[in-house]
């Protein structure tokens, strides 16, 4: 039997960072993946996400704001076929690193399907491999609710391997991938309707942010169809779908995405052999140091359900190595102020705890809030209005900033830096210590009174 210090399961962005960070430390180390290298993120996540929004901004600097800026196209013509050739071109390629990766590291890739028969033993290609640690990196996958006609109903996954666009679409969700999506969609020019429960979408997020969503999408964005449940989908004669709520013919698109959130793949890896427990929703419980029941196993990313990011789950995966075979003290990674950027247009960035977050957590008298909303320099000059609202959340005395939001221009490159600055226990008087960089939008969160 093979024998290895550590054998992880899934090869996505969680399982790559563990498995090459305990190699460069010296363990015999092998990683099992079933399907395509890189896992959700390169292949049906933020990879072929980005490069998507990356052609809608191409498309609406052209077609939105051109025109006010003198550039005019006659014959503007879109060919999805040639932008999937880029898209999947450079998914291929960056998947190609890894197995590089691997061979110079010396990781032990194995093409298959995993299933742990005990704690140490890990059943793949009818092979049986044994291994000191465990670490479990398996992901998970879109859920698709349990309705009449489900079987019309798609993923994310599905509009990844989509081989054209539709003329129209119905995104059936309020989070991040349901903006996204939906976005990208409109942008591109498919008549998009973004369906949501509630009375908007994003509402886990600063009530500025999902205000501003709500507002993009008014002028020019899909249509947000609120307070609406299907609770049965048809395909009609002409092949389109039909969505329903409570017998009444509500929508008829094209094509409908479900994007109301994924479930963690834990069901058919062998746990039941094992000690290792799951969270009332499914995911696998881990304490502060990723460690599972069983005391050689450890689980990060999308699995374990904490902040499901992927360099959050490169991050814990890469701690769980420093601390297995590098003698670091901690496997544990700190959840708080985390960063994230929702790719919509324009974009979302966040850092920190949202103004409700803060004042439920502090009270209303210990927290002062700085907003700035003004709109953006780059569409205003081609006569179009995009919002740019930016918000800084102080707590106490010294006004430390303890939460930063913006909607705007640019916001997905501005956020990774403030940050650093938030990380550090930056205070409000800091902030406006640094002087300003003019002009961009960025300034505005150090010069808001
Ligand atoms: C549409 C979309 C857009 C996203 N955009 C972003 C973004 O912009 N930024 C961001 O930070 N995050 C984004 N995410 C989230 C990000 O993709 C995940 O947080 C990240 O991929 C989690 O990594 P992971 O290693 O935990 O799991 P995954 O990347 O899902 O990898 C798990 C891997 O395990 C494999 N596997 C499962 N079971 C087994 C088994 N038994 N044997 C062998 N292999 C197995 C799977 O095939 C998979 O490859 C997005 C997600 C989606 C769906
Ligand atoms: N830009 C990024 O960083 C990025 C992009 C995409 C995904 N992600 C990550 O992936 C995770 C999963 O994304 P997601 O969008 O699937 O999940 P999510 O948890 O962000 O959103 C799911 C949404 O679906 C809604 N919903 C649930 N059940 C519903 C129903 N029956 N009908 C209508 N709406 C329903 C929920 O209210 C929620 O708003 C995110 O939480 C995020 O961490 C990140």
């Amino acid at each position: 039997m093979r024998e290895f210090d550590l054998v992880v399961l899934g090869g996505g962005s969680g399982g790559i960072a563990t498995a090459n960070r305990a190699a460069e430390h010296g363990a015999k180390v092998a990683i099992i993946e079933v399907s395509h290298l890189g896992g959700t993120c390169v292949n049906q996540g933020c990879v072929p996400k980005k490069v998507s929004w990356y052609a809608a901004h191409i498309n609406d600097a052209i077609q939105k704001y051109g025109p006010g800026y003198g550039f005019e196209v006659d014959h503007l013509t879109f060919d999805y076929a040639t932008f999937l050739k880029a898209r999947d071109g450079y998914v291929e390629r960056s998947r190609a690193g890894y197995v590089n990766r691997f061979n110079a590291n010396k990781v032990e890739y194995i093409a298959g399907y995993g299933v742990l028969k005990n704690n140490h033993e890990i059943e793949v290609n009818d092979e049986l491999i044994k291994a000191k640690y465990i670490v479990l990196a398996t992901g998970g996958h879109p859920e698709i609710p349990d309705v009449k006609g489900a079987e019309y109903l798609e993923t994310s996954n599905d509009f990844f391997a989509w081989k054209d666009l539709p003329g129209s679409v119905a995104v059936v969700g309020a989070g991040y991938i349901a903006v996204e999506l939906a976005g990208v969609m409109h942008s591109l020019g498919v008549k998009s309707h973004l369906v949501v429960r509630f009375d908007r979408p994003l509402r886990s997020f600063d009530r500025m942010l999902s205000d501003g969503i709500v507002e993009a999408f008014e002028t020019d964005g899909p249509q947000l169809i609120t307070h609406t449940s299907f609770d049965e989908y048809r395909k009609n004669e002409a092949g389109q779908i039909e969505c329903y709520q409570k017998g009444e013919l509500r929508l008829t698109v094209d094509r409908v995405i479900m994007a109301v959130g994924r479930q963690p793949n834990t069901d058919k890896i062998g746990l039941e052999n094992t000690k290792v427990r799951l969270t009332p929703k499914g995911h696998i419980d881990v304490d502060d140091q990723h460690q599972t029941a069983e005391a050689n196993i450890y689980a990060v990313g999308d699995v374990i359900g904490k902040i499901d990011l992927t360099p959050v789950a490169i991050k814990a995966g890469r701690q769980v190595a420093e601390y297995l075979f590098n003698h670091a003290s901690s496997a544990g990674i700190d959840y708080t102020n985390v960063p994230s950027v929702v790719f919509t247009h324009p974009a979302i960035g966040t850092v920190g705890l949202t103004q409700e977050e803060a004042i439920e957590k502090y009270g209303e008298e210990q927290i002062k809030i700085y907003t700035n909303k003004f709109y953006s320099m780059y569409a205003s000059a081609a006569w179009h209005r995009e919002p740019c609202y930016f918000k800084l959340v102080c707590l106490g005395d010294n006004q430390q900033v303890i939460g930063l939001h913006g909607i705007g221009e640019g916001v997905d490159e501005m956020i990774q830096g403030f940050a650093v600055a938030i990380k550090m226990g930056a205070t409000k008087a800091q902030f406006d210590s640094v002087v300003a960089i003019h002009p961009t939008g960025a300034e505005e969160f150090v010069t808001m009174r």
